[in-house]
């Protein structure tokens, strides 16, 4: 964008120039002398192309004159519009007495011209000298003027008392004001029109308004592309937002089968340890009690040794789920390892441990296990009575060690 604008600013004016030429064979021409105004000036042909004539003037009116007149309307009925055009160059020639002679171009407009009144068209003029026409005299659309005579004997108004050349009808040639007397020859060949497609100031005009509208186009680009990645943002956002939902819910799903033993599907050690912790909290900050029931089947390794592992594992998951049915909603129930159990009982004195330590021990040995016959287990009881996990476990374990001791079968609380 930035180079075409500077080729169009260096490209020379030359080369956004429209010509049109006109030939004097290509429209009707006429000449006629001043008889009409009561003179007595002649003007004849001199060829039978009617571009070369003689004007004789006689300076017996008041304003002798003699023209030639090129009818410039197309079939259209249209005049040619020269306000594209910068300048008029005449190609021809002129001998005689005369140093000068006057060119017009006569403009038509609804404003001024009066139907079939030629005498109304607009005079644009301006004199010459006739030495130069051979050479073709360039002439400056902007240096022709509005006759003085016209504009007053047509009462024209202000606003319309400048030159205009969107509907020239007639490019005439006549004698200068100055030439009254004498014989003048003319010879039109060629008259050329020439004017910039662009005017300069037209031409800046398009380059800056191409600018803005790059501009504004790269802007309204910016801000449809900034809208597009701004959506596909949030769309991508609310993807990672549900991965990671997902992802959390993997999380869980993984951290509670960590917390899970895979046989019996009750909490591991790893499960039930937050729960210590809490329990443990609670008996420091309140003194509620908190009591641990842990339980071991008895004989396991030689029901396992008769009825081989598979029946042992059945046997471990009936229990689990024997355990889980009888044990209250407010109690958690974990596999410590091999055929250990532990019972953790927030809220729970001694005694309360104790009675549902009592009912578990009462509903294993009436379990029904049709493949190896009725079981058994030993339970050990503590309370908390010292704010040490630790402790609590060793106290619930000697007194399970008891009540292995004492034949099995049985619920031993540790005092
Ligand atoms: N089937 C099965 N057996 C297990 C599992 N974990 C531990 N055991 C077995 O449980 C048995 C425990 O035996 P011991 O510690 O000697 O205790 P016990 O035979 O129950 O004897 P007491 O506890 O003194 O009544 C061992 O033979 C272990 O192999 C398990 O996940 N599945």
């Amino acid at each position: 964008m930035a180079s075409l604008s500077v080729i169009l600013l260096v490209i020379p004016e030359k080369l956004f120039f429209t010509t049109q030429s006109l030939s004097p064979n290509d429209y009707p021409s006429g000449i006629f002398g001043d008889q009409a105004s009561g003179g007595s000036s002649t003007v004849k042909w001199l060829n039978k192309d009617k571009s070369h004539w003689l004007c004789e003037l006689n300076d017996t009116s008041a304003n002798p004159y003699c023209s030639w007149q090129l009818t410039v309307v197309g079939k259209d009925g249209k005049g040619i519009d020269m306000s594209n055009f910068s300048t008029i160059t005449l190609y021809g020639k002129s001998t005689g007495v005369a140093d000068y002679f006057r060119v017009y171009l006569r403009n038509r407009n609804p404003e001024y011209y009066v139907f079939n009144d030629t005498s109304t068209t607009k005079y644009n003029v301006i004199e010459l000298p006739t030495s130069s026409l051979s050479e073709g005299i360039k002439i400056k659309l902007a240096d022709f003027k509005v006759a003085d005579w016209w504009l007053s004997a047509n009462k024209i108004a202000l606003e319309h008392s400048h030159p205009e050349f969107n509907d020239v009808i007639y490019i005439e040639l006549q004698n200068a004001t100055f030439h009254r007397e004498g014989k003048q020859e003319f010879q039109l060949d060629r008259i050329e029109l020439e004017g910039a497609i662009f005017s300069q100031e037209l031409l800046y005009k398009i380059i800056v308004l191409t600018w803005i509208s790059c501009i504004l186009a790269l802007l309204i680009f910016r801000v449809f592309t900034l809208n597009k990645n701004l959506k596909e943002n949030i769309a991508y956002q609310q993807e990672l937002v549900s991965i990671n939902k997902l992802l959390n819910l993997e999380n869980q799903k993984f951290e509670d089968l960590a917390k899970t033993d895979m046989l019996t599907g009750l909490l591991n050690r790893l499960g039930i340890r937050d729960i210590l912790y809490e329990g443990l909290t609670s008996w420091k900050r309140n003194k509620k009690p908190f009591s641990f029931v842990l339980l071991d089947i008895d004989h396991f390794k030689s029901l396992n040794d008769t009825y081989g592992h598979d029946v042992g594992d059945k046997v471990l998951k009936t229990l689990a789920k024997l355990l889980t049915e009888n044990v209250r909603s407010s109690d958690y129930l974990a596999r410590w390892g091999g055929e250990e159990f532990i019972l953790v009982c927030p809220n729970t004195n001694l005694s309360e441990a104790q009675q549902l330590a009592e009912l578990l021990r009462s509903k294993i040995e009436q379990m029904k296990l049709t493949e190896t016959g009725p079981i058994t287990a030993s339970f050990g009881v503590a309370t908390m009575a010292t704010a040490s996990l630790d402790s609590l476990f060793k106290s619930s374990d000697k007194a399970l060690y008891q009540a292995k001791e004492q034949g099995r079968n049985k619920v031993v609380i540790h005092r």
